[in-house]
C-alpha cells in the first residue's frame, strides 16, 4: 500500500485489497465531476463547489469500496470447529448500496441465517459480508445470492437464508415516485429449502425477541 492510499477501514486483516482510495484516481473522477457540474449549469469555479469534485470522487470511492474486499477471505479469517447444529441468525443488519442502473442509494436490511456443519463463523464477520457486497453498484437480487452463495461455498454449511428489504431512491426520488415501497428478496440453500425449516427462520426475523 502506497502513501496516497487512505484506510478505508480502520483495521486491515489481509482480506481488503485497498487500491481504490488513491490521490490519482480521486483526481480523475473528480475532473469528470467538474465537467459534469458544467454540463448541469452550474458554475463549477464557485465557493461552494469548488472542492466539491473531490468530495464526490471519495464519496463514490467509499460507497464502492466492496470491489477491494474479499469476502471469502472474511469469512475463511474466522471459522471455528463447533459441534453446534441449531440455525444461526443475524437479523436487522443495516444496508447502504447503490442500484446498477441509477447509481442511486438502495438501503433496508438484510437478515442472515445458516445451520453449522462443524464450522461456525465469527459474528462480525457477516455484516462484513453482507457490506463487502453491497458497497458495489448493486441490484438487489445479485446482492442476496452473493451473500448466500459466498457463506454457503466458503463454510459449507447445512443451509443458508438471507432475506433482504430495501427502499430504492430511484424509485422514490424519481422515475415512478413511489416513497414508502419496500422490495423484499431472499435466497435460500440446503436445509432451508424445507418449508418448516424456512418458517422458523422467517418467524424468528420477523419476532420481537429483544
Ligand atoms: N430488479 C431490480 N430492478 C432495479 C433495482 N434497482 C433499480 N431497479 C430498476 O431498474 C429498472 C431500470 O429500468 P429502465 O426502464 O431501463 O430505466 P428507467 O427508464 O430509469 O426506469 P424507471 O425507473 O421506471 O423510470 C427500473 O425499473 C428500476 O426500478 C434492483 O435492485 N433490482
Ligand atoms: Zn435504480
Amino acid at each position: 500500500m502506497d502513501n496516497h492510499t487512505n484506510h478505508l477501514d480502520d483495521e486491515d486483516n489481509g482480506y481488503i485489497k485497498i487500491d481504490r482510495y488513491n490521490e490519482g484516481k480521486i483526481a480523475a473522477v473528480a475532473d469528470h465531476y467538474k465537467d459534469i457540474l458544467g454540463q448541469l449549469g452550474e458554475n463549477p469555479e464557485r465557493e461552494g463547489l469548488i472542492k466539491t469534485p473531490e468530495r464526490v470522487a471519495k464519496a463514490l470511492q467509499y460507497l464502492t469500496h466492496g470491489y477491494d474486499v474479499d469476502p471469502a477471505g472474511i469469512l475463511r479469517s474466522a471459522m471455528f470447529k463447533e459441534d453446534y447444529s441449531q440455525m444461526v441468525v443475524v437479523k436487522d443488519i443495516e444496508v447502504f448500496s447503490m442500484c446498477e442502473h441509477h447509481m442511486l442509494p438502495f438501503f433496508g436490511k438484510a437478515h442472515v441465517a445458516y445451520i453449522p456443519n462443524g464450522h461456525i463463523v465469527g459474528l462480525s464477520k457477516i455484516p462484513r459480508i453482507v457490506d463487502a457486497f453491497a458497497r458495489r453498484l448493486q441490484v438487489q437480487e445479485r446482492l442476496t445470492n452473493e451473500i448466500r452463495d459466498c457463506i454457503q461455498d466458503t463454510l459449507m454449511p447445512a443451509g443458508v437464508a438471507v432475506v433482504i428489504e430495501c427502499k430504492h431512491l430511484c424509485m422514490a426520488m424519481r422515475g415512478i415516485q413511489k416513497q414508502n415501497s419496500v422490495t423484499t428478496t431472499s435466497a435460500f440453500t440446503g436445509e432451508f429449502a424445507k418449508d418448516k425449516t424456512r418458517a422458523e427462520f422467517l418467524r424468528l426475523i420477523t419476532a420481537n425477541l429483544h
